[in-house]
């Protein structure tokens, strides 16, 4: 019989391998209902594992699953949802071209929640939404909303089939930090009305803030449970890697050379007739670090495209770009072109411009490289010298498994990001575009991607670096520019600047010409309705 201290969920012996690969090994947990719990743990940990587990994506090869008391087998989701819990993925599941209503009873039309009609699910759901401040419009297209929109959707979803127990993995990595904020004011009401939530994240600003307990996981296993306000941001990164991580980004000041990229006037109009960039006017030079601050949807991802080679299909793009002072074709050109004219990428979004899902850790590193002259042996490609390199990438940025042969999608997030990049970076391009370099990376690795994005500029190459983390353009800039609606509202050295300060400008405002008693708006991204606020 459960009573008021049996935990939520207790996980006992729970073990599960993909071949050789030894994902979860005998992991003991337990989670105190009506608590926030963290979990934490390098890429590859075994953290969404776990979690699938519970959520019946899979089936464990041993262990025991009790929810509130009772031994429970979890064969599939619809299983773990009657038995109360819910789970918000890092890429959402939700169909794009379905409404937000329909989304959200799309597969909850079994068992107790029986058929509802529209009308009555309309109306639980605006009552979910307003009770939670999760307001978003029943009858928008899911492909319309933003992804801190989309979220809501997901954890709508959740609580209208009732979830008692909620996982999140990686919730705030898509989120601005006011949107992260929202979020977690929306997190701390469900516990204090007995909800229990899981919180997989690589932030442990987030597990120190949120958080009742933490749990630590590494290489597999469970190596540590602690209550938060017992332990430290150091304390639980060491416990992560198993040995000192240097919290702050260590580099000497720039000393930047000639312009490697000038921008002068580049206007973007998408299919649709929606001016992206409003003129954008760009130098970076050699051995300097360009940071890109901004909400993301205010252009930064449309300036990265067009520079990378692939604008959006339609869009009419004018303006110059010139690369070591030489002209640059704004379109015609392709990812590859532009590779072989020196500039590197890694896009913003791995899964789906990154990588190709399907195809092996090895042919993916060759990916956008493949007319390199090492690659090829006459007319043919050389697979053996691009295995063997790929194999040296896989070890230097110790991706794992060190295994080259195996599928992208089969590597954790935060490894897939590794493999992107490497394969960029290794190139020593003359500029380095880069785009939210260390989304869903853990601590060990950031250390490492960012050392290596210091290096690449400290051997005198230009870095474009664009992220919706501020802590993270704060720390790597040598300067900061701030995007807002197309344009670039300020520039800022970041010794000269504050967060506070960069806030306004990605608001769309300017302190310099604002009366300090003026409210500031949340910064937003435009586009995304003013009644349900930033997230
Ligand atoms: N379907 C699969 N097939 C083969 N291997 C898998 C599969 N899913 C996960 N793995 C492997 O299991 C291990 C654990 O992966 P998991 O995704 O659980 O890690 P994680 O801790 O969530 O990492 P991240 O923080 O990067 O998301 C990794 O080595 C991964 O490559």
């Amino acid at each position: 019989m459960a009573t008021d201290d049996t935990p939520a969920i207790e996980l006992r012996g729970i073990s599960k391998a993909f071949g050789p690969v030894q994902a979860n090994k005998g992991i003991d947990l337990m989670v105190p209902r009506g608590t926030i719990h963290g979990i934490i743990g390098e890429n590859g940990a075994g953290k969404s594992t776990l979690m699938s587990i519970l959520y019946g994506f899979y089936r464990p090869d041993a262990g025991e699953i009790l929810i509130g008391g009772r031994p429970i087998v979890i064969s599939d989701s619809q299983t773990a949802i009657r038995a109360g819990i819910g789970m918000v993925f890092q890429h959402f599941k939700l169909v794009q071209n379905f409404t937000v209503l329909e989304n959200v009873i799309l597969g909850a039309e079994d068992g107790r929640l029986l058929r509802p009609s529209l009308a009555r699910a309309r109306g639980e759901l605006q009552r979910l939404a307003r009770e939670y401040e999760l307001q978003v419009d029943p009858d928008a297209l899911i492909e319309e909303l933003s992804v801190g929109h989309q979220q809501r959707v997901e954890i709508l979803k959740a609580l209208y089939r009732q979830a008692d127990i909620l996982i999140l993995d990686e919730p705030t990595g898509v989120l601005t930090p006011a949107e992260a904020d929202h979020l977690f004011r929306i997190l701390r009401g469900l516990r204090d009305e007995g909800k229990t939530i899981i919180l997989i994240t690589h932030k442990l600003r987030e597990i120190m803030q949120i958080t009742d307990n933490v749990s630590v996981m590494r290489r597999g296993e469970m190596v540590a449970s602690v209550k938060t306000s017992e332990t430290s941001p150091a304390a639980l990164a060491e416990l992560m890697v198993g040995r000192k991580v240097l919290l702050r980004v260590d580099k000497a000041p720039a000393t930047p050379g000639a312009p490697v990229l000038e921008l002068r006037g580049l206007r973007m109009v998408d299919a649709e007739g929606v001016e992206r960039l409003r003129g954008i006017d760009l130098d970076i030079r050699a051995g300097e670090i360009l940071g890109i601050a901004g909400v993301a949807g205010n252009g930064q991802t449309q300036l990265l495209e067009i520079l990378g080679g692939y604008p959006e299909a339609g869009a009419r793009l004018e303006g110059e770009i010139r690369l070591k002072g030489q002209p640059l074709p704004l379109s015609g050109s392709d990812g590859r072109a532009r590779r072989r004219a020196g500039i590197g990428h890694v896009p913003e979004d791995r899964q789906v411009e990154g990588l190709i899902m399907d195809f092996s850790a090895w042919e993916n590193v060759a990916f956008g490289y493949q007319d390199a002259p090492e690659f090829n042996r006459g007319p043919l490609m050389d697979h053996a010298a691009i295995r063997a390199d790929a194999q040296g990438k896989i070890e230097r940025f110790d991706v794992r498994p060190p295994n080259p042969d195996l599928a992208a999608k089969n590597f954790s997030g935060g490894n897939q990001q590794k493999i992107v990049v490497a394969r960029e970076v290794e190139r020593n391009p003359d500029l380095l575009l880069i785009g939210q370099p260390t989304r869903g990376v853990d601590i060990g690795a950031i250390e490492f991607i960012h050392k290596r994005i210091v290096a690449l500029r400290d051997a005198g190459k230009a870095v474009l670096l664009v992220s919706v983390e501020l802590d993270e353009i704060m720390a790597l800039s040598d300067r900061i520019a701030v995007m807002f609606d197309g344009r670039i509202m300020g520039e800022r050295l970041p010794k000269a600047t504050t967060s506070g300060d960069l806030g306004c400008l990605m608001a769309g405002v300017d302190p310099a010409v604002v009366p300090a008693t003026e409210a500031i708006p949340p910064a937003q991204a435009p586009g995304t309705e003013p009644g349900g606020g930033a997230v």
